[in-house]
């Protein structure tokens, strides 16, 4: 049977395979304990949105899974591998909330970045079955791929961002509040084109954010932690069908769910 290839074949296929598994995971900076004890099970083609009080730990989640700091104690393995495995075989990529481009490469030069990096140190990397410039149409900057960052917009710079992170085609995006610092209506148009990368990607998605509406409106699943130390304090499940759409967040399901997480946010 063909690999599934979209986030819906991924859901019907039944995905055993886990994209993240937490066993009682620490994490430490020296005495201070920033993760207690997590266990957690993402699967393959899930959309997670993170979220929390500041300094509960969601940043220091999305550097655990990703390699870039170990656990103190506990287990973490990403697609079945150590996270040191699964990172150097480019089983997922980051979007930071600063777009990170450099400055003098067009947005089309900043998007094959990670492809001509491999190239030069000789690794060979996964590489989406789009090419960057699909890729910069994918996230809707057809026409801008000659533009330096500094033409573009905080919104349409955050959209090459995504696009230089899908280039590898991760199986993983790690998100970590790539939308805060834009205008609302900004937001809610790369939310809905996010939705679409992730239904033709298949990717598993973990989205960091502050907002109570976006994580509603993303995920399928909202990780909530709570503070001092960081810790789960709930998984809610979030029964809005998709596709979804800007319209859906005056239903009453979603604001039953916004309120129920607020509910909890104030008790965190
Ligand atoms: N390298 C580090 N050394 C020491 N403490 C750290 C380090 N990184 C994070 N921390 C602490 O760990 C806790 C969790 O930080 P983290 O950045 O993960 O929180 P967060 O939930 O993402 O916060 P925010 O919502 O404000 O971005 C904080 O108390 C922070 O000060």
């Amino acid at each position: 049977m063909n690999a599934p290839n979209t986030a819906t074949a991924y859901r019907e296929a039944g995905a055993e395979a886990l994209a993240a598994r937490l066993r009682n995971a620490w994490v430490k900076f020296g005495d201070f304990t920033a993760i207690q004890d997590l266990s957690l099970d993402i699967a393959e083609g899930e959309f997670w949105s993170i979220l929390g009080p500041s300094g509960c730990g969601k940043s220091t989640l999305l550097r655990l899974v990703s390699d870039l700091i170990p656990p103190a104690s506990g287990e973490v393995s990403v697609f079945g591998k150590s996270t040191e495995e699964a990172r150097l075989a480019r089983e997922f990529a980051f979007v930071f909330q600063d777009a990170s481009l450099l400055p003098w490469r067009s947005a089309l030069k900043n998007v094959e970045l990670p492809l001509e990096v491999g190239r030069s140190r000789g690794i060979k990397l996964p590489v989406s079955d789009k090419t960057p410039r699909e890729l910069l149409e994918l996230v809707g900057l057809k026409g801008r791929e000659d533009a330096l960052p500094h033409e573009l917009s905080g919104g349409m710079r955050q959209r090459v961002a995504i696009a230089r992170a899908l280039v590898c085609h991760p199986k993983l995006l790690l998100m970590d509040e790539p939308f805060g610092a834009l205008d609302e209506m900004t937001r809610d148009h790369l939310n809905l084109q996010l939705l679409k990368i992730w239904e033709e990607t298949g990717a598993t998605i973990l989205f960091v954010t502050h907002s109570i509406p976006e994580a509603v409106f993303l995920g399928q699943k909202v990780l909530m932690l709570q503070a001092h130390p960081g810790r789960l304090r709930k998984i809610v499940e979030i029964d809005i069908p998709g596709p979804r759409s800007i319209a859906q967040r005056e239903t009453p399901e979603f604001i039953r769910h916004a309120a129920e997480l607020r509910q909890i946010l104030e008790t965190c």
